[in-house]
């Protein structure tokens, strides 16, 4: 009898050794492995914003007792991303290239100057510019011409003059007596809008700049996720409401927190819904209204589509009649080979580009400037 409650005593300690040794295993298998991140140098053309997070994602359950030690991106300084959109504009050197081959002609007959214009109107540049730039041109060639004036020179000053490098170019991001700014941002949806706070995010943090974003696009619930994973990498926090729910509101919490913890700068983000004139004009007049009663708007930032042409500028028109629009976002302007578009957007909306986006890269916006740009278009 003895043998056999010796036999069930080692069965038992048997069993106990084996769940210990699994116990163990899982354990191990639920902590969190933090994974090196690509180094961000400037120049770096980096990875869109699906690229893999920095680190490993757990299933939310069994998050609770992992230690995430977050690893923060250092975003490229803005001064140096301009150097990028000599190449990034390679679609639009056809426009620099073409005008500087026809004008360099030994003889500007007619028909010359017809091919001049068409390659201007197919650039997007619009009708009254093209009219003016041609007729500028034409009198300053005729008159300087003969004084063995440089054709390029003369054509790189009057695209710049039409570009108009006295707009200013400022983004207001500082509110006054210690408040926040405030950046609302609009646009149609799929222009880049959401992708464009997560840049700006970017070159706000490149300046040292304390910085808080806002989900206002309830309408979607992907674009608050897309926000988050923005703002994770370098470390600045999302305020998100439920899907479907009101964007003011959203809106109006992240100002507060914004005046509460004393940030720089809020940057919120909103659906573009453009049903309707009226209805567009409800929701972001609201959103509007609600943040001014925690801090001004200190910049409204219509984002735009630049590859959409004149039927974006019809779309954007729209916004702009909604919601006083001071500074314009140009994206994809790296897929465009109607970087015109520039002169005539801010010929229709009366606002200066002041942001440029150059590709899908986490450091792909840059502040424009007019001589930099017209420099890349001439190639
Ligand atoms: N090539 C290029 N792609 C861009 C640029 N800016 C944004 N995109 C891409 O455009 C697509 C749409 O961007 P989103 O930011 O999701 O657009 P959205 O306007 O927020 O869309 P909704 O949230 O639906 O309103 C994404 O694939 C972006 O990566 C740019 O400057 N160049």
């Amino acid at each position: 009898m003895e043998w056999l409650y010796l036999v069930i005593a080692l069965a038992v300690l048997a069993v106990l050794a084996v769940a210990g040794g699994i116990g163990l295993v899982v354990g191990r298998g639920r902590r969190a492995r933090p994974v090196e991140p690509p180094r961000t140098t400037p120049g770096d053309v980096l990875a869109p914003p699906e690229a893999p997070d920095t680190t490993v994602a757990e299933p939310e359950a069994e998050r609770e007792h992992a230690v995430v030690v977050p690893t923060l991106e250092r975003p490229e300084r803005p001064a140096s991303r301009l150097v990028r959109l000599r190449q990034r504009l390679a679609g639009s050197g056809t426009l620099g290239r073409g005008l500087l081959g026809l004008l360099s002609r030994d003889k500007l007959d007619e028909d010359t100057w017809e091919a001049i214009e068409d390659l201007l109107l197919g650039a997007d540049i619009g009708v009254q510019p093209t009219q003016e730039l041609v007729e500028r041109l034409r009198t300053r060639l005729r008159v300087e011409g003969d004084a063995g004036t440089d054709v390029r020179t003369v054509l790189r000053e009057e695209l710049i003059n039409l570009v108009d490098p006295t707009m200013d170019r400022s983004l207001h991001v500082s509110g006054a007596d210690g408040e926040p700014g405030v950046v609302l941002v609009v646009g149609v949806n799929g222009t880049g809008k959401t992708t464009t706070v997560g840049k700006l995010a970017r070159i706000l943090v490149a300046e040292d700049r304390s910085v808080l974003l806002a989900a206002a696009d309830t309408f979607r619930a992907a674009a608050a996720d897309q926000l988050g994973t923005w703002g994770e990498r370098v470390g600045v926090e999302v305020v998100r409401g439920p899907e479907g729910g009101d964007p003011a509101s959203v809106a109006f919490e992240a100002v507060k927190e914004g005046v509460d913890r004393g940030v720089d700068t809020v940057v919120v983000d909103t659906a573009g819904r453009l049903q309707n004139k009226q209805g567009l004009m409800d929701e972001l007049g609201k959103v509007k209204r609600v943040i001014e009663k925690q801090a001004p708007v200190t910049e409204v930032l219509l984002v735009l589509d630049a590859t959409t042409g004149q039927n974006g500028l019809i779309q954007a028109k729209v916004f702009s009649e909604v919601v006083d629009v001071t500074g314009i976002a140009l994206t994809k302007l790296d897929g465009s080979a109607k970087g015109g578009i520039v002169v005539a957007v801010q010929r229709q909306l009366g606002v200066p580009v002041k942001l440029v986006g150059l590709g899908e890269g986490r450091d792909d916006l840059a502040p424009f400037d007019a001589a930099a740009f017209v420099d890349a278009l001439l190639g």
